[in-house]
């Protein structure tokens, strides 16, 4: 199932707020393969999916997608990736059905958006405003989003908070899916999602919050950081 590299990182370094977030991270993804970001609060997990999906840049080091060096031009892989971050976006005046319409850019009469919210089991849903929606509901519309907009490398910010046990089984199914056509998924959680023979990726190990040798080298570094 797994094939060559699709996207690489090579020797990240991540700085937020003037502190350095992780530092010397390498991954390898290929398609069909699931990475689980693991490591406690603050270790750098969003930051990484943030900077995975363009939106923070690397200090230093290497973002390259299928050979080709993206570090400085993100728009090489934006268009093949599907951010969704711990929060959910959701426009609370749109009902279910034109939140979905407008985040994946397809009109409303587009068969692909039921068959998206009937896989959450929204679709009774659809004609609801938005902002009357539970949490787990919301999620779930906001899950969605990855069925309706078809790139093939998922990054995903604690998807399954808020969601009972039965969502969850119905997100772990659809990674699953996803992976048997070769569609990749990056994901963080501190709740179990399970999914088939993960490569694990500890932020612990490359923060210098965590990690007293890279303290060392980042008070070292600091001159020139
Ligand atoms: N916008 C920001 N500006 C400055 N610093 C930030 C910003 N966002 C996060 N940080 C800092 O970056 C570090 C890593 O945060 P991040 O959210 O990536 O960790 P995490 O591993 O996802 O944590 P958690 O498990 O709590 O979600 C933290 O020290 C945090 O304070």
């Amino acid at each position: 199932m797994l094939g060559s590299s699709l996207f690489q990182g090579k020797d990240l370094t991540c700085i937020r707020g003037g502190r350095t977030v992780f530092l010397g991270l390498n991954f390898n993804l290929a398609k069909g393969q699931a990475l689980v970001l693991e490591g406690p609060n603050g270790s750098g997990k969003s930051s990484l999916i943030r900077m995975l999906s363009g939106l923070v840049r690397p200090r230093f080091g290497k973002l390259v997608w299928q050979e080709q060096d993206a570090t400085k031009d993100p728009e090489i892989f934006q268009k093949h990736i599907h951010y969704i971050g711990h929060r959910n976006a959701i426009k609370p005046v749109l009902t279910v059905l034109e939140n979905l319409a407008y985040w994946s850019g397809k009109t409303k009469d587009d068969p692909g958006l039921e068959d998206a919210l009937d896989h959450f089991r929204m679709l009774p849903l659809k004609h609801t405003p938005a902002n009357l929606l539970s949490s787990g509901q919301s999620r779930r519309l906001t899950l969605s989003r990855l069925l309706a907009s078809e790139r093939s490398v998922w990054l995903l910010d604690e998807p399954s908070v808020g969601l009972d046990v039965a969502s969850v089984s119905l997100l772990e199914e659809v990674i699953k899916t996803h992976r048997l056509k070769g569609g990749s998924v990056i994901f963080a959680t501190h709740s179990p999602i399970q999914v088939e023979n993960p490569d694990r990726l500890n932020l612990q190990d490359y923060s210098p919050l965590y990690n007293k040798e890279l303290l060392e080298i980042e008070n070292d570094e600091e001159s020139w950081i």
